[in-house]
Formats: structure tokens, sequence, C-alpha cells
């Protein structure tokens, strides 16, 4: 079973007791917002009851699924962008071998996975095409709007080589769409050509779609055990199912963001020492980056991987602009270790190491550097997971999603919306000459010149 708590005697000199008890009746409203769906962007608030929601017979095509794309595919490709796929990616990192993909065929009994559809850099694609030479290859095209770019293109590139290699009605078996349940053009396609689809629920946006077929379709093919996921998010569904701020440390954390924000510690910084957990913070990134930054307001979310990061980030942390706070995640039983073997000749001078585990020195290093990073001004909360297992990432998923629910509601935005995405998006489609852009076009044409 998965645990986690939330230690913030770290930051605590950067705040009073008093200061996060002021917050109680502002989290209250919040969380009566969250449960009553009467806040800002309601009709997206599918995510909350989730957990308790989701039907066996979905987990079980799901599951269905994945084992026919297990046995049939040495390749399988998840094709998506946001949160059609950091969440399966996060978790796909976090729960199985470093380097799954690189696994002898023996030893991963699963196929590789590649996410790809998040670019459009051509160079990307033709190295992709490439790789999949030779292989057999199922696709997971995911879209909640069906029509994002980046994912379409990708997905039009791959639809074309399957249908040359397998035939259209080969091809047909081999891909798997997840999208809407009626609109947007990858429903069309999906109708049109008969692909097995699994439907994103309208009140769940993109962001807040990893614990429906989005993320566990990807995530069972790689062999991690869903339901175990699912119940890991009901247990933080039921742990941070109360108002009371001090019962519920879910909602400490929202309200410990809101006053470091107020504070002017605009930016927050994600560090973990696990790599595994590099794409948990991507996932988390964009979690609270889209959902909080609007209005012109919203702290900004940062990531870092220690120790890596420590010998180039960690200089401005320790020293820069103290504009900073730091959320660190601490695995306590990391699921593997290796002792550092006795060296007769000790050239390295790591002899006074001999014996000790590569984990201790992960957690002193941690624990050195929390304390210097304090020092420097710079608060640290700390979440403690007792260990890393399918529950575990449920239960960490959960709890960042309500404390973003939360959190927003504190900050006074619509935490369910993106409008600040569209901008770029019609920037292109004008530069690109997309039919209804022309005006646009002239415009954006002038001002490069
Ligand atoms: O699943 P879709 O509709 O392709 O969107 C992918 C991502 O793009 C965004 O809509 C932003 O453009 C994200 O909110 C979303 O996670």
């Amino acid at each position: 079973m998965s645990k986690l708590s939330l230690d913030y005697k770290n930051a605590s000199s950067f705040f009073s007791e008093d200061e996060l008890k002021y917050f109680q009746p502002y989290v209250e409203q919040a969380h009566n917002q969250l449960h009553q769906k009467t806040g800002a962007g309601n009709e997206f608030l599918g995510w909350v009851d989730l957990p308790k929601k989701i039907s066996e017979t979905e987990i079980s095509d799901i599951k269905k699924t994945a084992d026919y794309v297990k046995n049939n595919c040495d390749v399988f490709l998840v094709i998506g962008i946001g949160g059609s796929y950091l969440g399966a990616k996060a978790a796909i990192e976090m729960l199985n071998h470093s380097f799954y993909n690189e696994l002898s065929d023996e030893k991963r009994t699963a196929p590789k996975i590649y996410f790809v559809g998040q670019n459009v850099s051509g160079t990307y694609l033709k190295h992709l095409i490439d790789v999949l030479e030779g292989k057999e290859v199922m696709v997971n095209v995911i879209s909640k709007s069906g029509t994002t770019t980046e994912p379409a293109v990708a997905f039009r590139i791959i639809r074309e080589l399957l249908e040359k290699k397998y035939g259209k009605e080969g091809a047909q078996k081999r891909i798997i769409a997840t999208t809407d349940k009626s609109k947007g053009a990858l429903r069309a396609l999906a109708d049109q050509e008969g692909y097995k689809t699994f439907v994103i629920e309208d009140d769940i946006g993109g962001r807040f779609s990893v614990l429906t077929a989005v993320g566990l379709l990807p995530i069972a093919v790689s062999g991690a055990d869903i339901e175990e996921i699912i119940k890991g998010a009901k247990s933080a569904y039921n742990d941070f199912n109360s108002p009371k701020l001090l019962d519920n440390y879910c909602y400490q954390y929202a309200v410990i963001r809101n006053i470091f924000y107020r504070k002017g510690k605009t930016v927050e910084i994600m560090a973990n020492y696990e790599p595994s957990l590099a794409y948990l913070s991507e996932w988390w990134k964009q979690l609270y980056g889209e959902s909080e930054g609007k209005d012109h307001k919203g702290l900004f979310p940062a990531s870092v991987n220690f120790t890596t990061d420590l010998h180039s980030m960690g200089q401005y942390i320790q020293d820069g602009m103290r504009n900073l706070f730091q959320t660190v995640i601490e695995v306590k039983s990391p699921k593997e270790d290796i002792t550092l073997p006795y060296d007769q000749q000790n050239l390295d001078g790591l002899n006074y190491l001999s014996g000790k585990t590569v984990n201790f020195i992960n957690d002193k290093a941690l624990k050195g550097t929390l304390l210097a990073h304090t020092d420097g001004n710079v608060p640290n909360i700390v979440l403690k997971l007792d260990n890393i297992s399918e529950h575990s990432f449920g239960y960490l998923i959960y709890f960042f999603e309500k404390a973003c629910g939360i959190s927003g509601y504190l900050l006074g935005v619509n935490p369910f919306d993106q409008p600040g995405v569209e901008a770029y998006k019609k920037n292109m489609f004008a530069l690109l000459g997309k039919e209804g852009y022309e005006k646009e076009k002239e415009v954006l044409e002038n001002r490069l010149k």
C-alpha cells in the first residue's frame, strides 16, 4: 500500500500556522465548488468522482485491448500531446524498468512503447520511420478534441505507413483511437474506418484524463496493473475528502502554494531524486501551468531532476533570484538498490562509502540539498512517498489533481479551461494558409518582414 505525507518543516519558517488557518473559509468554499460543481469550469469536473465511477466494463475492455496489443506488435505507438500522453508516459516511466524499451524481448514481456506526435519536426518523424522498419506496429491515437495539429500530422504519416504495410483492412485492426464520443475529425475518421475506439467523456479535460482510457490503455500495455492505479486514486479520493484544512494535507499543499505566491515566491520547482519520476514532473507542469497560468496570474511550475540538475540549475536555486520555492518528492523505499564495492587501490577516494548503497548516498544528497536550499532562502515542501507502485501512482495523481482544483479556485481563476493555448494555434493556422485565416495571414506576414 502506498502512503504519501506532506512535510513542510523546511518551509514553515517562511509563514505562520495562522496564515495557513486563515485560508480555512476559502478552502471550504473551494471544496464545495468542486464537490457541488458550482465553481468556474464546472462542466469539466468529471475527474473528481472518476476513481469511484470508472466501470468494471471499461477496465476489462481496456485490459482485453491491451492483451490484444501485446500479442500483435513489437512496437506500440502512442500518438498524442499534452494531457493525451503525459500521464501515460509518467506512469510507464515510473512503474517500469528504467530501460524499458532497451530491454531484450525476453525480459520485456510487452511491446516497446514510443510516444509520438508531440512536435512537428520532420527529422523526428523520418527517424521514427527508420526505427519502425521491419517491426510489427500498432497505434493508439489519442486526441480529445480530435483536431490537434501535432498528433494529427504524425497520425496521417503513420496511418499511410500502416496501410501500405498491412493493407487498409490490416491497418484498421492495428489502430485504436481514443477521442470524443461524437465530435472532432478523429471521431469522424475512426467511425468511417471502423477503428476500435475509447471515449473521453465531455466533462474530463485533457490534463485530468490520465485515469481514463487515455492513460490506462498505454499503461496496461506496458504490463502495469491498472486496477491498482484506480485503487490508489480511490484511496486518495477518500483521504482528501474533508473540507477541514488541518485534516487534509492535499488542501494544505494547495494553500501553502498560494501563501508563497502571495509572498512573491512566483516559481514552484518540483524536484525529484529518481530519474523515473521525470515525466511525473512533466505531467504536473501541464496540470498546474495550464490550470493556473491565466488572467496574468499563477505560479510558474518548473521541474528539476536531482542530483543531475544540481550540477546545472543548482547554482541558481541556491543563489539566484529569491522568487522560488521547492516541492521535493522523496521516495522512502525505491524499487531497487545496489551496494558500492570496496576497491583496494581507492584511487577515486570512495572507500569511505564502500558497503553503503547508492540509495543511501542519494538520501544524503536529498537531505543535504534540502538544508542548503532552505538556508539559501528557498522554502522546501517535501512530499514523502512510501514506495513506487501502481497504487502510489494513482494516489499521487489524484492528490495533485485535487490540490490543483482547490489551488486554482483559491487563486481566483477557472482552473479547467486553457484559452491561452489558442493564440499560437491561430497564428500557425494563418501562416500555414488554413481556410478562414486569410486576414490574419496578411497581418502576420507583414509583421514578420
Ligand atoms: O487531446 P487533444 O484535444 O489533442 O489536446 C491535447 C492537448 O492540447 C491542449 O488542448 C492544448 O492545446 C491541452 O489542453 C491538451 O492536453
